[in-house]
């Protein structure tokens, strides 16, 4: 959440919306859930019925999309959007909350709820339902920016009990000092979520864990070490793996996603066309429980399961890992194949 704003001009709304009184805007119609007020967090949305995972709660055409740019430019540009919008547009925009009131009321209201159109994008989206969704550093659900259908999708990530919250995750997996600072100062509460409640030892054990997945991260991004070392590499991608598992119960899916879709480039890399293809199919099924079959991503992870080779880096590093292609692994029970995919010994 929040793409950063900068903004200089006195906000002024559309004539249609200073001199009528705004409409009431009708709660968004869904049989998964529906806007409550929530003691402490304002309003947030409550499930209606056990929620399974992987399950689309929402899909979502922003109200409207902005660059991220200086205050004064981005107040302007916002006042000029909400000029040719419908009152009922403007009406919801408004009506959403506003952590930083003050000069540039319009563009306190994006860097509250903007949500950016994919993923390190400087462009963000304003929802009028999806931006009521709270956050909790453990969350249920997973939003993206689906970019051929330009909506951005919430998915749960976790099975969801009737009259639990869904919530997302405003943050990014930090540890919890730092977390808690980006969410005081970005959003103005302190989080409460069961994480941030742990007793102090677990706490720390936490962040802990969180640093490590950081430091590993960076670690299976490293090209010289996934060249020279593409053991190494695969086997930094599983213990990452284990300790997701460990710190959110399971792997979140976009997690998952992301280092599977690692171990699929190490193993293309170095031509081992079996493995490659094991974890592009792991990625996808991880990309269609927080994205959707529609996804580009997904139909991207599904492309390179059906044929690894189609991928730009086969074989660029070196051809060592050519030699599996003739290994079979079906006859494998769990345990073996596992250690047959991940390059363990038994
Ligand atoms: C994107 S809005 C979410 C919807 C908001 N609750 C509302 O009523 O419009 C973000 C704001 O919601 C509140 N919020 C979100 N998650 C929260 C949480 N876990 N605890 C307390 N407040 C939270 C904060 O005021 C934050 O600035």
């Amino acid at each position: 959440m929040g793409i950063d704003a900068g903004l200089d001009a006195v906000p002024t709304l559309s004539k249609g919306a200073e001199s009528d009184e705004l409409p009431k805007s009708p709660s968004p119609r869904s049989d998964l859930f529906e806007v409550q007020q929530i003691p402490g967090r304002g309003r947030g949305l409550i499930a209606l019925r056990d929620i399974a995972k992987g399950t689309r709660i929402i899909s979502e055409t922003p109200l409207l999309i902005v660059k991220s740019m200086p205050q004064p430019a981005l107040e302007k540009t916002l006042a000029a959007k909400l000029k040719v919008m419908s009152k009922e547009q403007q009406r919801q925009f408004l009506s959403l909350h506003n952590n930083h009131p003050g000069q540039y009321a319009f563009g306190g209201i994006v860097k509250t709820n903007a949500l950016p159109c994919g993923s390190g994008s400087s462009t963000g989206g304003i929802y009028p339902t999806i931006c009521l969704i709270n956050h909790s550093c453990l969350p249920n659900s997973h939003n993206n920016w689906n970019d051929d259908h330009k909506t951005e999708t919430i998915h749960a990530i976790k099975p969801i009990q009737a009259g639990e919250e869904i919530t997302i995750d405003y943050s990014h997996g930090d540890p919890s000092h730092i977390r808690q600072q980006h969410l005081r100062q970005s959003f103005g509460f302190d989080c409460q979520c069961t994480v941030c409640s742990l007793p102090q030892r677990e706490l720390k054990a936490s962040d802990t864990r969180r640093l490590q997945t950081q430091r590993l991260d960076d670690k299976i991004g490293d090209p010289t070490r996934m060249l020279s070392q593409p053991g190494a590499s695969l086997a930094d991608c599983r213990s990452l793996l284990r300790l997701l598992e460990e710190e959110y119960g399971e792997a979140p899916a976009s997690s998952a996603a992301r280092l599977y879709y690692d171990a699929f480039q190490i193993s293309v890399a170095h031509s081992d066309r079996p493995r490659a293809s094991m974890f592009a199919e792991r990625a996808y099924r991880a990309r269609i429980v927080c994205e959707g079959e529609d996804s580009p991503l997904t139909q991207r992870m599904k492309r390179f399961m059906d044929n690894p080779a189609s991928h730009n880096n086969f074989g660029v590093y070196s051809t060592k890992w050519k030699g599996s292609d003739k290994y079979s692994p079906s006859s494998l029970n769990t345990t073996e194949f596992e250690a047959w995919l991940w390059r363990r010994a038994n």
